[in-house]
């Protein structure tokens, strides 16, 4: 699909971060329920970031989670900073303190990306990562066709772990890519390559502050990917960008 095909993204503007993430929330619960009714199970790709764990602790605030049967929920993440197991700076560990640690998922759904005291390079990870991807997809797809895949955005417009300018941005023959040289720290990462983050049925872009206003307003503005990651991000049914009025003031 060109990037022609997809159609209008879906703007949700709220005042604050605090009002649009628990709207956030909300339209989660709603979105896993949806996907669960219609095919069992929910494939939902987290992201790490403010607004990752911003939305999964207004979740865990909006006393909804208990809706959701959530053994029957494959949990997926766009990229990971790679770090030892249990470090801060991971997303599933941000994700987990937000809020998987206290839901009933099933751990052999739980699908965090591979740390560096593991004894495997970030190739390697990313590998593995595409292998899982494969595997879970099953009939002969690479990956899965992701419920719901939610994406932080960066002041340089960059998502998961595509960077402007990065080589990464034009890797396509494989679901995950390892990523050196990030220019935000920490330098390697791991990251799902734009087919796989395309394959979702919808797109969340969230996206708070006014240190955002400006990457936002290139993205919807019609920036080439290589300059402004976010841009190259479709969902096959909905590409939706939830925003707080910082993150939009720069918008016409
Ligand atoms: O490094 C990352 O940054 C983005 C955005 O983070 P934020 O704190 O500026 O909101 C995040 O979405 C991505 O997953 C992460 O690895």
């Amino acid at each position: 699909m060109s990037g022609d095909e997809f159609g209008a993204p879906e703007i949700v503007r709220r005042p604050d971060k605090a009002t649009l993430s628990a709207q956030i929330a909300g339209r989660l619960v709603d979105r896993i329920l949806t996907a669960q009714r219609d095919r069992g199970v929910a494939h939902v790709v987290l992201t790490g970031g403010s607004m990752g764990s911003a939305s999964l602790e207004a979740l865990g605030a909006s006393g909804r989670a208990d809706e959701i049967d959530w053994s029957a929920v494959e949990i997926w993440w766009g990229d990971e900073r790679f770090v030892p197991f249990g470090d801060g700076e991971r997303n599933e560990v941000q994700a987990r303190q937000a809020l998987l640690d206290r839901l009933p998922l099933d751990p052999a759904r739980v699908h965090p990306m591979a740390a560096s005291d593991e004894g495997v390079t970030t190739e390697d990870g990313a590998a593995r990562y595409a292998d899982q991807l494969a595997t879970a997809a099953g009939d002969g797809e690479t990956v899965p066709a992701f419920d719901v895949l939610m994406l932080g955005v960066g002041p340089d417009a960059h998502v998961a772990s595509l960077f402007p300018g990065h080589p990464a941005l034009d890797i396509d023959a494989t679901a995950a890519v390892a990523i050196h040289d990030s220019p935000k720290p920490p330098p390697d990462r791991i990251s799902m390559t734009y087919p796989t983050l395309n394959a979702a049925r919808e797109v969340w872009l969230m996206v708070a502050g006014a240190d955002k206003a400006d990457a936002v307003a290139r993205a919807l503005g019609g920036a080439d990917r290589h300059q402004a990651p976010a841009a190259g991000v479709h969902g096959t049914d909905a590409t939706v960008w939830w925003l707080d009025d910082a993150a939009a003031a720069q918008l016409t």
